[in-house]
Parts: structure tokens; sequence; C-alpha cells
């Protein structure tokens, strides 16, 4: 497999005033300090999505953006623990291609696709995080192969794609979305790769929170 895993330093990535929330910035640190911890265990998950235009009968689409249902109930990204004495690359690729069926050797995930690290100091877990643009058609092909996936069915119940927009009612999208349970800091990634990507501005993303907040005061809301 082609990745390259060549070991580089990344600063922490600048986070919008949007979402400077405790939640967000929590155990963000640069990617060399990760280097220096032992006895961490290691995960690595991407977001992938593909530019979508046009609109359904309940809003634009914006984009395709990948998650998961996991075994657990939870949303999450692709991607998972890297084994001890592993590459970070060659593990997350690894696991890419048992999750969703990914072919590490056409597409490889790299480190130009890093975003940032976290480390979650109680649980000794140390969290990268990368966000991939592909082609509609390569995302497509993508949500087939998960399907065909080794461990489909097992620890992966299949890709979702993530509504972007919000509906009339002003919650129903992806405010409701985002009150789903989830994965470690995926939802938090979720809000972060949005704005990295360019998909939402920071006025939408602080919007969609407000938004996505206010179901717990209203929560008969339909
Ligand atoms: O998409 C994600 N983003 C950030 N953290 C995640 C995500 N999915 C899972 N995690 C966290 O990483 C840990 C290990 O991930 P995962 O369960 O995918 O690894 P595994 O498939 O190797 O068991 C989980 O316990 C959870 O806290």
């Amino acid at each position: 497999m082609s990745v390259d895993s060549a070991p580089r330093d990344f600063p922490i990535p600048e986070i919008p005033s949007c979402l400077q929330l405790r939640t967000v910035t929590k155990g963000l640190i640069p990617l060399a300090e990760s280097k220096k911890l032992d006895n961490y265990r290691m995960g690595a998950h991407v977001c992938l999505w593909a530019r979508q235009e046009g609109r359904s009968m309940f809003g634009e689409y914006r984009a395709a953006v990948m998650m998961q249902l996991r075994f657990d109930g939870t949303f999450g990204f692709p991607g998972g623990l890297v084994d001890k004495g592993e590459d970070m690359m060659e593990g997350l690729n690894r696991e890419l291609m048992e999750e969703i069926g990914w072919d590490p050797s056409a597409h490889p995930v790299t480190w130009s696709d890093y975003y940032s690290t976290q480390v979650a100091g109680d649980r000794k877990l140390v969290l990268h995080f990368f966000i991939k643009e592909v082609t509609l058609e390569q995302f497509i092909a993508l949500e087939k192969s998960c399907l065909q996936s080794r461990d489909y069915g097992k620890e992966v119940m299949g890709s979702i794609r993530v509504p972007l927009y919000t509906m009339d009612n002003m919650y129903n999208g992806l405010p409701a979305f985002l009150n789903n349970k989830f994965a470690g800091t995926s939802k938090q990634q979720l809000l972060l790769a949005l704005h990295h990507s360019k998909l939402l501005t920071e006025h939408e993303i602080s919007d969609v929170i407000l938004k996505s907040q206010n179901l717990k005061l209203a929560p008969n809301r339909f």
C-alpha cells in the first residue's frame, strides 16, 4: 500500500468562533505532542465527503457526508483503533477497508487529509481526525462497497449521509440529526469538518447548534 507515512507535525487547527465551545476544543493537541504520549491507544477516523448539487424536497443537498451507524447504536466516522506497532496511516486505511470496503491502493487517505488530534487523558486515548473530499461517483461506489465489507452487519450497521439542511419547522434535518448519540468526539468532528470544507458558514453552524439545543427545551416539537 502506498500511503505517505512520513512523520510530520501539524499545529492545532484554527477553531472558528462558532465552535469555540469546551466540548469541541477540549483535548486538541498538536500532532507532535501526541507522539510523546506513552501507553496511549491511538484511533483514527475520517470524514469522507463529496460535493452534491441540487436539492431534495426537504432542502439543498450541498454535499454527501458519510457517517456510519456503529454496533453500539451510536454514529461515528469510518476508522478505528490502530494496532500496537502499526503505522497510523496504514492502520486507518486498513480500518477503512474492513469497514467500508475502501480500496487503499486506489485512493489512500494520506497525511494531506489530516485535520486534528485530540487526547482523552482519562481514557488514555489519542484520536486523529482526517477530512477527505472524493467525487460523488466515488462516494456512491463506497456506499455500495460498505454492504460487501468485512465488518458490515457486525461492527458497522451501514453508512449514512448526514442531512445538511434544516427543514421548515426549524428543527428537522441537521439540528435533529445532531441530537443522536455519537461515538467519541465525532459530533464535534462533524461540525469542524462542515466548517473546514466550507459546506456551512459560521453563522449556519451557530444557528444549527442553537436549533438542535432548542429541542431539549421543547421535546414534543414535531
Ligand atoms: O468517529 C469517531 N470520531 C471520534 N472518536 C471516535 C469515533 N468513533 C469512535 N470513536 C472513539 O474511538 C474509540 C475507538 O474507536 P472504534 O470503536 O471505532 O475502534 P475499533 O473499531 O478499533 O474498536 C471509541 O471508543 C470512541 O471513543
